[in-house]
């Protein structure tokens, strides 16, 4: 018999319960008590609905992020959070989102302290608490949480297989406080994990899912090194190993991962499907090889016939050795389809969520088991959707293939060069040093989001909402006013979602009322459903603009998302390259870009916050997606005249590996994010001589902290130090519609004061001036 298992489930639930119960437990609002029932009443709904499947995963719950989970288990807390006398879980939100020391003074205790760093999980817009590491760091097993949960499964019934992330993940995800090298901690963190397995064990469950998913990346010599004295180390245990692996292939690791000594494997079949028929010959004949065949990476039916022509002749060879699973958690998708009732029937018979993916599983299962005739009518149904798709006049238009077709290079090719674009669009926008800037958004409010939901529900008509958002529109522009910042922003308050919005307005694009995914802590997103050739009926932002711009003599910066951005954030179709699919986006964007700037916007910002999120996770083929995204990037921006001003905003700052292609996407204006980092990461831009203009943040949004006017100043002279300060913008890390305005409007006041008394100090040269001396990169 084939066994049939998950490798994780959203844990934020099908109605965000999860998101409701934490953030009112943070405001104070509800218990400890009560966010912890919640928690319970969670999991145990989500093992109800798993309980067709073989073996049910447990652990893979967190109230904020698995892998700070991890790291309270192995007793790694950062150190400034160690001697912490409060409650556990209390300190675990403490690093999970920091607290600020005056928030904290108000109740009458030191318990101020920073963040963890969040950053992406591998290439999802999951993000993650990033371990910390130094040289002295040591292991402690807290298996308080994993032992709960599995007791909490086993009472009641499920056949339960903990899920942990493997110790060299672990040491891989995490960041070395002191530069010394993390896997030298690998011997100390060892026996952690053989007790963490032993007490599972001693807990009544036989098998532990001990995810790797490093497998999948270019790891060197130590790394491997460090796989494989790892698992001969925890062989000895009574805990039989599924070593799990998903989001890529193997290719030069899969020797490796065939060899480790455990008792099974479980590989993405959905993108390392050419390396299964190798990995079954390699394979040892006692292990169990599970097959990642449901793609947990979007929401496409899986064609179940096709799926059973590849695996009947795979399970003949395998037999009971064959398990099927999901490619991987499906924590990155909806939970249920079932819940939406608005979605247009055709393109939701194309779909599954969470649940429906499990169910396409347990089809597979039962077909190989019993033989196809015993799911003759799920074979059918699923037939049917999957033809209808292929075939559907909704998916194919001709005119935007053939608008793809008449694309040629000019289109991404502003017409000079920066040099001379930067002293026409001085001369015209008449900025001063420094100029001050915002990101794009500022606080969604409480209000801005009821409206939008009374909107929605029918109970707000049109002419009244849009009333309500230009009241907040008008009311940012006053406030920016008032604080004497240089280019102003609309505050965004009209969007949801900076990608969302725009999947909403594009023909080519359906969305989901409750296909919410976490994304970080509480936070979730919901990615629009990107199912077919893309093209943008009307002007999307136009309006919003120029009204804005009406109030004001200030600059007001168009703002747009980018054609990368809203690829990787959607779920986009698997039956074309998402190259092409790209290309359709930009050049929707790139007509308005032309509108905006036909109504008289003079700088338009087109943001590109996924675009480093995009790179695959092996660096090899990094080259062939920077190639087209950059390109997408151009045609998207490029479209305009050399007077009008192109900014990008992308928030985060690691370019070193990726600096040519940053520079040549040519946009006049960079907004990154550095606060944190000193401006230390300007120095590839010093070095590799770019040549345009850069907005280093200079206020960290994630963070309630309120910086000074003073370290402002010490920030920028930093950055002064390595750009050219002709070239230097002055603006937060990124947006603010996660902050209260009481938080930003001061926060904003020490910025522009910032500025001015940098104008007062510096006297840079004119805009355009120093890009002279540097060559152009390209
Ligand atoms: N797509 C995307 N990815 C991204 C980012 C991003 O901005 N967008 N930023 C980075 C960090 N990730 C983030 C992800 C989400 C949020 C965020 O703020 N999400 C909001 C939801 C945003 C949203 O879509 N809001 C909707 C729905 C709001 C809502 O929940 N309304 C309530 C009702 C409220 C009321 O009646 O008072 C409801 O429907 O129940 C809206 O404004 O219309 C949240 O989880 O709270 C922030 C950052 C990286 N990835
Ligand atoms: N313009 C967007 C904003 O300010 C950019 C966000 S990048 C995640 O919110
Ligand atoms: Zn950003």
């Amino acid at each position: 018999m084939v066994t049939t298992h998950n490798l994780g489930f959203p844990r934020i639930g099908a109605r965000r319960e999860l998101k409701f119960a934490l953030e009112s437990y943070w405001k104070g609002q509800s218990s400890r008590e009560e966010l912890i029932g919640v928690g319970a009443q969670l999991r145990q709904h989500h093992w109800q609905q798993q309980a067709g499947l073989d073996l049910v995963p447990v652990g893979d719950f967190s109230f904020y992020d698995q892998v700070l989970d991890m790291s309270f288990t192995l007793g790694n807390l950062p150190e400034r959070a160690r001697d912490y006398r409060g409650d556990a879980l209390d300190n675990y939100f403490r690093v999970a989102r920091g607290r600020s020391t005056s928030g904290a003074q108000e109740h009458g205790a030191c318990d101020g302290v920073q963040a963890g760093e969040m950053t992406k999980w591998f290439d999802t817009n999951y993000h993650y608490i990033v371990p910390e590491f130094m040289a002295d760091t040591t292991f402690t097993l807290d298996a308080s949480r994993m032992l709960e949960q599995t007791h909490q499964a086993l009472a009641a019934g499920v056949k339960a297989k903990p899920v942990i992330i493997g110790p060299v993940t672990y040491l891989w995800l995490g960041k070395s406080k002191d530069g010394s090298d993390r896997l030298d901690l690998l011997e100390r963190l060892l026996p952690v994990y053989a007790q963490l397995l032993d007490a599972l064990v001693a807990a009544g469950v036989e098998w532990v899912q001990i995810d790797e998913p490093v497998l999948v990346t270019e790891l060197d010599p130590a790394w491997r090194h460090a796989l494989s004295l790892a698992y001969h180390r925890l062989n000895g245990g009574r805990a039989k190993l599924l070593l799990t692996t998903y989001f890529g292939q193997l290719q030069d690791n899969l020797h490796l991962a065939c060899t480790l000594p455990v008792a099974g494997l479980h590989v993405d079949a959905i993108n390392a499907r050419n390396e299964i028929v190798t990995l079954v010959d390699q394979l040892p004949s006692h292990k169990v090889l599970s097959l990642g065949v449901v793609n947990g990476r979007n929401i496409w039916k899986t064609d179940l016939e096709a799926t059973l022509d590849w695996l009947e002749p795979l399970h003949e060879r395998l037999g009971d050795r064959l398990w099927l699973a999901p490619s991987c958690s499906l924590l990155h998708v909806p939970v249920d389809l079932a819940a939406e009732t608005r979605l247009d029937s055709e393109i939701r018979s194309w779909l599954a969520f969470a649940l429906q993916k499990l169910d396409e599983l347990t089809g597979l299962a039962n077909a190989l088991n019993q033989g196809r005739q015993a799911v003759h009518e799920t074979l059918a149904e699923n037939r049917a959707a999957i033809v209808s798709r292929r075939s559907s006049t909704r998916v194919h238009n001709p005119a935007v293939k053939a608008a793809l077709k008449q694309l040629d290079a000019d289109m991404g090719q502003r017409r000079s060069p920066f040099e001379s674009r930067a002293i026409l669009q001085s001369e015209l926008l008449n900025l001063p040093a420094f100029p001050t800037t915002t990101i794009g958004s500022f606080p969604q409010t409480a209000q801005i989001r009821h409206a939008r939901r009374q909107h929605k529900a029918g109970e707000l008509g049109d002419d009244a909402y849009t009333t309500l958002m230009r009241e907040e529109i008008a009311r940012c522009v006053r406030e920016q006013e008032a604080l004497g910042l240089d280019v102003l922003v609309h505050g965004e308050a009209e969007r949801n979602d900076m990608v969302e919005y725009f999947g909403e307005q594009l023909d080519g694009y359906a969305f989901s009322q409750f296909g919410w995914v976490q994304s970080y802590g509480s936070r979730c997103v919901k990615p629009p459903i990107l199912f077919g050739d893309i093209s943008r009926p009307r002007p999307m932002t136009v309006e919003w603009i120029t009204y804005a711009q009406s109030l004001t003599d200030k600059p007001m910066k168009g703002m747009l998302t980018g054609p990368v951005t809203l690829l990787n954030w959607s779920f986009v179709r698997d039956d074309q390259p998402r190259a092409v699919t790209c290309r359709q986006l930009a050049l929707a964007i790139r007509a308005e870009v032309q509108d905006l700037e036909r109504a008289g916007v003079r700088i338009i910002q087109i943001d590109e916050a996924a675009l480093r999120e995009g790179l695959p996770l092996r660096k090899s083929q990094w080259d062939a997606y920077l190639t087209w995204a950059v390109e997408a990037f151009r045609i998207a921006a490029n479209g305009v005249s050399d007077t009008t001003q192109i900014h990008t905003h992308m928030c985060y700052s690691e370019f070193n590996d990726i600096m040519p292609a940053i520079a040549a996407m040519d946009a006049d204006v960079i907004t990154i994010e550095t606060s944190r980092s000193d401006m230390e990461l300007l120095d590839v831009f010093d070095d590799f001589q770019y040549p345009n203009e850069i907005g280093p943040g200079v206020y960290d949004i994630h963070s309630p902290n309120i910086p000074g006017q003073e370290h402002i100043v010490q920030l920028m002279r930093k950055a002064a130090a390595r750009i050219a300060p002709e070239r230097l913008w002055v603006n937060p890390d990124c947006g603010l519609k996660t902050r209260q305005w009481e938080e930003v409007r001061p926060a904003l006041r020490n910025m522009v004061e910032a500025a001015r008394a940098l104008r007062a100090i510096t006297q840079p040269g004119p805009r355009g001036s120093s890009a002279e001396r540097t060559a152009h990169p390209k």
